[in-house]
């Protein structure tokens, strides 16, 4: 008689659901979500270099693994970090040494230093971000000037970046962790190489889920465009890279320059390592044909808070720093004030972690200066 059943509906009673919303444009993305987008950012060949420049590196670079639930996942792509010779605040050339970072409840390798061509990029990108951001209100919480202006330059300080090798390779819906940035950064992202689409959603505030949904927006990201996740983007906004079942090729507009200078080489088989170009290494590199890749580099800019130093960093029960996280189904009045420090250590430790957790508290634990702290005292 279950044949005569009608069907059950499966759709979920609330707001109707919406479907995905390709943003082909940098107004598009501007009118909704927190991010901005920028073409054509750096000059051709600069660009191009610094595709060749990361593409030789990231032969070196690892796949992060970290345990989830009962078993240990690993980063569907390669990534590597990189700190900048000075911290972004003055000249101090041996931050980068001094500082032990923790990713993923492990401590990671001594950072490299920015190559050239990423140093280069890294002056662009931030005259960039600056006069994107001076257009923007400021959060309370956002890293503020040491001498009391509301209106600090960004500067970047670290870089994380990523190779994603054809269309199988991704990275999952996620905010990125704020421990060493703080509240509300700004994070300025590189793409070089195979376009591929950036997928943005909202966390809707649970006092909000009756009344509305949120839509998944991806963003073409082409060669050498620029997206700027800007201030409140991590504390409302998920953000992934699919996988995609068709990519185009990139196809660079310059041959290499230079002979290839892998700083790390290791042996290449068609597993580890794309059908990328073979570096020429004869004085007639700008002879050979160019090959097209199905490679996309990722490079995001960001600036480590000096008030988010590593030794600040709260450790949980188990004697491992914490991470810090927003409360993002909570926010009042468009503002998230609620962070909390976590436990990270079951990531790396059979899955078992302590369940260690407080609220972050800015004044007590003697952190800022903040964009809000110089406005309290005019
Ligand atoms: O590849 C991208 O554009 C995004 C990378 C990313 O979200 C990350 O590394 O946290
Ligand atoms: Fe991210």
């Amino acid at each position: 008689m279950s044949v005569l059943r009608p069907p059950r509906s499966t759709e979920k009673k609330g707001p109707p659901k919406l479907p995905p919303l390709t943003l082909s444009s940098p107004s598009l993305v501007a009118e909704h979500t927190p991010c901005t987008l920028h073409y054509s950012v750096l000059s051709p060949d600069l660009a191009c270099e610094l595709f060749y420049t990361m593409l030789d590196h990231s032969q070196s670079w690892k796949r992060n693994k970290w345990w989830l639930f009962d078993r240990v996942v690993e980063s569907p792509h390669l990534t590597s970090f990189f700190a900048r010779r000075t911290n972004g605040l003055n000249d101090d050339e041996d931050w980068q040494e001094a500082a032990q970072y923790w990713y993923n409840g492990r401590a990671t390798e001594p950072p490299s230093v920015f190559p050239e061509p990423m140093e280069r990029a890294c002056r662009i990108v931030e005259r960039i971000v600056n006069d994107e951001i001076k257009k923007r209100k400021r959060f309370k919480l956002e890293w503020g000037a040491p001498g009391g202006s509301a209106q600090p330059e960004w500067k970047a300080n670290v870089a994380a970046s990523n190779c994603y090798q054809g269309g199988k390779e991704s990275v999952g819906w996620h905010s990125d962790q704020l421990t060493y940035l703080g509240p509300y950064p700004t994070i300025a992202s590189l793409s070089l190489g195979t376009r591929r689409n950036f997928s943005l959603r909202e966390v809707v505030p649970t006092q909000e889920a009756e009344s509305r949904r949120a839509r998944t927006f991806n963003v073409p990201l082409p060669h050498n465009s620029l997206t700027i996740m800007h201030a409140s983007c991590q504390e409302r906004f998920k953000h992934s890279i699919p996988p995609q079942t068709t990519i185009d090729l990139y196809r660079p507009a310059f041959p290499r320059k230079t002979e290839v200078t892998n700083p790390n080489p290791v042996p290449t088989s068609s597993d580890s390592f794309p059908s990328t170009p073979v570096a020429p290494t004869t004085p007639s590199a700008t002879s050979i044909a160019i090959e097209p890749s199905n490679c996309r580099i990722n490079i995001t800019f960001r600036f480590y808070r000096p008030d988010f130093r590593s030794g600040t960093i709260p450790k949980c029960h188990c004697g491992v720093p914490t991470i810090l996280r927003p409360d993002m189904k909570n926010r009042t009045d468009g503002h998230t004030d609620k962070y909390w420090w976590a436990c990270y250590a079951g990531a790396q430790n059979d899955g078992k972690g302590c369940n260690f957790w407080k609220v972050m508290d800015m004044k007590k634990e003697g952190r800022g200066p903040c964009v809000g702290d110089a406005e309290e005292e005019q």
